[in-house]
């Protein structure tokens, strides 16, 4: 469901080597991925978002409220601003225990903030059992976690997220994410969340930035930039779609779920679904362009067990001639499939034409 614009801003950073133009205008709900490369330009973004860095010709309102507005001598300090901020690593103080850093962040409240209980932050980041802790001896995931409380307590318009996951080893990264999920679902503010990781973006976002040095390739519905074809070069591996399904059954013998999508059924091993899933439960998947192959024909002789039938919309040439991404339409879902030109023109794939695409289950690993 597409939100209204709550944020508009626009940013003009020069350096020696490097520059940054870039106008944005965000939902005032859910989680927006700043999604680029490293150097894009990320962190120079949110830190002039948060006013840590000012720069000229720059300009930032939030629900109407104005934070910066160069041309008319406006620029709010960044401790003047009702936002939150998580940094890659944890900045608690040491010195307090997990309760001492929550209620210090508490007496900082915007009166006028978003109620958010201090119980209810508690149990949304699963921390009431650390309270009495010192923060030095929490783990990396904890630290974020409690971090995150605090940021939440301050009650902010904004809440902005810079790598949060970044220092954190796999197994930590996914203790952490199911919290943040759920600070997702029952925040009604807006999160700008940075990110160079694609399954993070996959698994969090409802919008997208796409920055591309210093520029903004494309913002919008996560859903609807992934599955841009234009982008797709931009995108290289990460290029795919995000495909929402329903649990409709589970293969007990040989341990699958079976999903019901738009286009078909799609069987994904239940050992690689982050949690357990009951029938009925819905499921988003990205399917990566590189794990989809094309037939003209279902083929039930192979290994692949998903085949879903779809049509040919268009398609663009990438990898020096050598590739043809093509675009697909599975019953109102698209898909990307990346295949060889050759292939292509051994298939003779024209707009129009239907196939069959066909998805290794075993790629669908921990959706999306
Ligand atoms: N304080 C600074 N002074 C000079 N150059 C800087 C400064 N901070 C960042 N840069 C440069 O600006 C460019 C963008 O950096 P930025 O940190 O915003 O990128 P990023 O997309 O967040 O990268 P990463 O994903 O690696 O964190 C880079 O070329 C970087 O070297």
């Amino acid at each position: 469901m597409s939100q209204p614009i709550a944020i508009h801003a626009r940013f003009s950073v020069q350096r020696d080597n490097f520059d940054l133009q870039a106008q944005l205008a965000l939902p005032g709900r859910g989680v927006t991925a700043l999604f680029g490369h490293s150097g894009s330009g990320k962190t120079t973004l949110l830190r002039a978002i948060a006013g840590l860095d000012r720069h000229p010709d720059s300009y930032m309102k939030i629900n109407g409220e104005l934070w910066q507005d160069e041309a008319a001598g406006v620029f709010v300090p960044p401790h003047r601003r009702a936002l939150g901020y998580v940094f890659q690593e944890a900045s608690l103080f040491p010195h307090l225990s997990v309760q001492g850093n929550l209620d210090f962040a508490r007496k900082r409240a915007r009166a006028d903030g978003s109620e958010l209980g201090m119980l209810q932050t508690l149990t949304l980041l699963g921390i009431n059992h650390l309270l009495d802790r010192r923060t030095t001896t929490l783990s990396g995931g904890e630290r974020q976690r409690v971090a995150i409380a605090r940021a939440l307590l301050a009650r902010p318009a904004l809440l902005l997220m810079d790598e949060p996951l970044a220092s954190l080893d796999s197994k930590r990264k996914e203790e952490v994410l199911p919290y943040l999920e759920r600070v997702h679902q029952e925040l009604d503010i807006p999160v700008l969340y940075v990110s160079h990781s694609m399954e993070e973006v996959a698994r969090l976002a409802d919008h997208m930035v796409l920055i591309e040095a210093g520029r903004v390739l494309a913002s919008g519905p996560a859903a609807e930039i992934l599955a841009r074809l234009d982008l797709s070069t931009a995108l290289g591996d990460d290029a795919g779609t995000l495909v929402d399904g329903v649990v409709e059954g589970f293969d007990e013998e040989y341990g699958l779920v079976r999903l019901r999508a738009a286009g078909g059924t799609i069987h994904i091993a239940r050992g690689a679904l982050r949690s357990p899933l009951s029938c009925g439960a819905t499921l988003r998947l990205r399917i990566l362009a590189r794990d989809v192959s094309l037939a003209l024909t279902p083929q039930t002789d192979g290994s692949i067990l998903n085949h879903l039938q779809a049509t040919v919309t268009t398609e663009r040439t990438v990898n020096e001639g050598a590739h043809v991404i093509v675009r697909l339409d599975a019953g109102g879902t698209p898909l990307l499939a990346r295949i060889t030109r050759r292939s292509r023109d051994q298939l003779g794939l024209t707009s129009g034409k239907v196939v069959w695409a066909q998805i290794k289950a075993a790629a669908l690993a921990s959706p999306p």
